[in-house]
């Protein structure tokens, strides 16, 4: 996370906790577990100052703090701004071989004296829930990853238009759903290009990309790409093409006057957490391995050329969490990055994901209707199409995942 770029109050560790326990753990195969000790709520603490760190044991955690780490991450008046969640401290000008002078825990604060006469003071629970030991045991989101049954069995309900633009509690309860499964739906929309747009926006700013703001597409071949057609579409994201992929597509299919056109959705995580269980040097290797995406359209009114690149799985390096997946076999360009023994593995290991994608019971089959508005996590939730004859019109747009984020936070999720 970027400093100063996300100012947000962090979920205090053990509200976190509380909040993985009460999910349904069956529902979650292959979460990762949140090991979060008591020791957020426990006023005392012993701690032990080695060479480069101070040790500090609470609640039966030890937990070890870097000295530049803790002069960096002072919290006083005038090493942080409180009002605007910034650094004051300027870090270049900290002494790396700094050891405090003094240290006492009392009133459940760390309290260290440097040399010169600062004070700095962090809460027991502040060191807690920032500690690396914490971190790397727990995960930036809990999911509920799901097959279809899963899915269905959970009963999700849908938002109402009405409700939905009106009321910040409807807003909240689909932003969670959003989060927990990736996917959530807004019924009753009236099927226009405006509503559609308005709903939107009432969960973030839209995204313009090559393709508009809000895009209304057919099969008319307006563009170079195989969407605007009738044939059927695999299990994909959008944008992998992009060096940051649209966090989120919005469909909303005003008109289909046909045959077929179902939408297909399948939750990427899902099968990325049956691969690493089933084989982790083969889900190592789809982390490890970047690859390229391309969108090159040359037609009269359209000139695009776009490459994005980044692995097929992107984990979080501390705790191994996936956060985005990049998959789309359409849009994948040459691979040359790689020797040709490590492309032979890649293919053993893409072929592998791709099995678990393909697993009819990991499939979710939807037929969008004029009304039903659908929010797909493009970082997480695969999605395709049947082919279809007829008219068929979807409009929507994308929103950047940074945006939707900041929404649920703010309605504090
Ligand atoms: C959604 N909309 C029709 C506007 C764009 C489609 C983009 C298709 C592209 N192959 C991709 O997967 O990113
Ligand atoms: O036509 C559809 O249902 C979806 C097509 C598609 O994958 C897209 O527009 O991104
Ligand atoms: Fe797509």
């Amino acid at each position: 996370m970027m400093f100063g770029t996300l100012r947000r109050t962090v979920r205090p560790a053990l509200e976190q906790a509380q909040l993985l326990s009460g999910l349904r753990k069956a529902q979650i195969p292959w979460r990762h577990k949140t090991h979060i000790r008591a020791c957020a709520a426990a006023s005392s603490a012993t701690f032990r100052l080695h060479e480069d760190c101070l040790e500090l044991s609470c609640g039966g955690t030890s937990m070890r703090f870097n000295y530049v780490w803790l002069r960096d991450h002072c919290r006083s008046a005038s090493s942080y701004n409180s009002s605007t969640n910034q650094r004051n401290l300027d870090t270049g000008s900290i002494d790396l071989t700094i050891r405090p002078e003094r240290t006492t825990v009392e009133d459940g604060q760390l309290v260290l004296t440097w040399s010169g006469g600062h004070i700095s003071k962090y809460s027991l629970s502040w060191l807690a829930e920032n500690c690396y030991e914490v971190k790397k045991q727990s995960t930036e989101q809990q999911r509920i990853l799901w097959n279809s049954d899963i899915y269905k069995n959970a009963n999700i309900t849908a938002a109402k238009w009405d409700k939905f633009m009106s009321c910040d509690d409807e807003l909240k309860k689909f932003l969670q759903n959003y989060l927990l499964y990736g996917i959530a739906f807004v019924d009753d929309v009236p099927a226009t290009v405006e509503a559609t747009e308005a709903v939107t926006q009432r969960v973030s700013l839209i995204r313009e990309t090559t393709y508009g703001r809000m895009w209304c597409f057919t099969s008319d071949f307006s563009r170079g790409d195989t969407a605007y057609s009738q044939l059927a579409l695999d299990r994909h994201t959008d944008t992998s093409y992009f060096q940051e992929p649209c966090g989120i597509q919005v469909f909303h299919c005003l008109r289909h006057e046909g045959t077929g056109g179902k939408t297909l959705l399948v939750d990427g995580f899902y099968a990325a957490e049956k691969l690493r269980q089933e084989s982790p040097e083969n889900f190592e290797l789809l982390t490890r391995v970047p690859i390229r995406h391309e969108y090159l359209e040359n037609t009269d009114s359209h000139q695009n050329r776009m490459t994005g690149i980044g692995p097929v799985l992107n984990v979080y390096p501390w705790n191994n969490e996936v956060y985005l997946i990049r998959y789309n076999n359409y849009d994948r360009s040459v691979i040359n990055t790689i020797p040709h023994d490590t492309v032979r593995r890649w293919y053993v290991a893409h072929r592998e994901l791709t099995t678990e994608l393909r697993r009819p019971e990991n499939e979710l089959w939807i037929k969008l209707t004029p009304g039903k508005v659908i929010f797909i996590d493009n970082w997480r939730v695969l999605h395709g199409r049947d082919s279809f004859t007829g008219l068929r019109q979807l409009c929507g747009c994308y929103l950047t995942r940074d945006d939707v984020l900041s929404t649920a936070h703010r309605l504090g999720l």
